[in-house]
């Protein structure tokens, strides 16, 4: 578990508000959006305006992101035209699989609801279980699948606390509106519709990619992407009655084989002088999730941008 200090009271965490005043100039110090960058995304935050860095080890109660493509920062900036719609990123997220409690998981996204954010775009890189979304397709998500949170593995695990609900619904986890908004963003972009697909996120704990039985069951489950992340974050997000968008950037298909054939059947073959033809070994690594993220990274950053200056215009 996480050596990090491990005090989740507001006071504590809002006790970040005073250092960071100490560091940012006033138009940046309410962020109205929040953003966390997923793996090899932390582009995201590249062309903020008047963008300060402030390291997690500068602040209290963060981890350190211990995941290649991950930096261990918030970014402060502004997005858009005119005065700009201040913003604040996650350059790093924490995985419950690097060893971090649930509770330094989903840590900044509360100090980020202790500034003022009213709106949060996670995003994330994902392996997909659906030839509908291709690699490289960007998926806004409509619903999850958290088998840890069905077996018992939930952020919001713990005493009842008064200014949370103790049981929090999660029919509209994934905010109507900003879901309509990523598609309006894209529309004023000219993506192709291709660029853009919609689907439900399986997450598992990690670090382990999923076995092909493990990714047929998350299809026949009714998810359409699967990743290490993101969901805790969204649970906290929606207890701190922030609205909650999620990206997801397809980086590789889930090895998904429709059956598998018999390795007896195939050594019988040879022996016989019929060699059948090899059959593919696929792997996935974590250098083409970050490969692909490189690729992608300026469309969802743009898509991302969009979304905020329409947000801005909306108030
Ligand atoms: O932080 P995200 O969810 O974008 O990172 C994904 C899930 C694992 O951390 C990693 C696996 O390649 O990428
Ligand atoms: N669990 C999981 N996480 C990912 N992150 C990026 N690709 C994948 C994947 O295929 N499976």
């Amino acid at each position: 578990m996480s050596t990090v200090h491990e005090d989740t009271s507001l006071e504590f965490i809002a006790s970040n508000l005073d250092i960071l005043a100490t560091i940012l100039p006033e138009r940046l110090l309410k962020p109205q959006v929040g953003i966390v960058c997923g793996s090899g995304l932390s582009t995201l935050a590249a062309s903020f305006r008047e963008r300060i860095e402030v390291p997690y080890s500068s602040l209290k109660g963060f981890g350190i992101s211990t995941v290649h493509g991950h930096k261990s920062a918030l970014a402060f900036g502004l997005v858009g035209p005119g005065d700009g719609v201040p913003v604040v990123a996650m350059l790093g997220r924490f995985h419950a699989y690097e060893g971090h409690s649930l509770s330094t998981v989903v840590y900044p996204v509360r100090v980020m609801a202790r500034l003022g954010v009213k709106d949060i775009i996670i995003t994330n890189a994902a392996g997909s279980l659906d030839p509908a979304l291709p690699v490289g397709t960007i998926v806004s998500i409509r619903d999850h699948l958290a088998l840890p949170n069905l077996t018992g593995f939930n952020p919001l695990l713990g005493p009842a606390k008064p200014q949370y609900p103790r049981f929090l619904p999660l029919s509209t986890a994934y905010s109507h509106s900003l879901r309509r908004t990523v598609f309006l963003a894209a529309h004023e972009l000219g993506l192709p519709s291709s660029t853009l697909g919609e689907g439900t996120y399986a997450w598992v704990s990690g670090p382990t990619y999923e076995s092909p039985a493990e990714g047929r069951f998350l299809r026949a489950a009714g998810a359409s992407v699967v990743g290490m992340s993101t969901v805790p974050e969204v649970l906290a997000a929606k207890e701190e009655g922030i609205e909650v968008c999620v990206l997801s950037l397809v980086t590789n298909f889930v090895v998904v084989p429709d059956g598998y054939r018999s390795v007896r059947e195939e050594v019988e073959a040879e022996l016989a002088g019929r060699p059948l033809p090899p059959v593919p070994q696929v792997e996935v690594s974590h250098e083409e999730v970050l490969a692909i993220g490189k690729e992608k990274g300026e469309v969802m950053r743009s898509l991302v941008e969009k979304m905020i200056e329409l947000l801005g215009k909306s108030g």
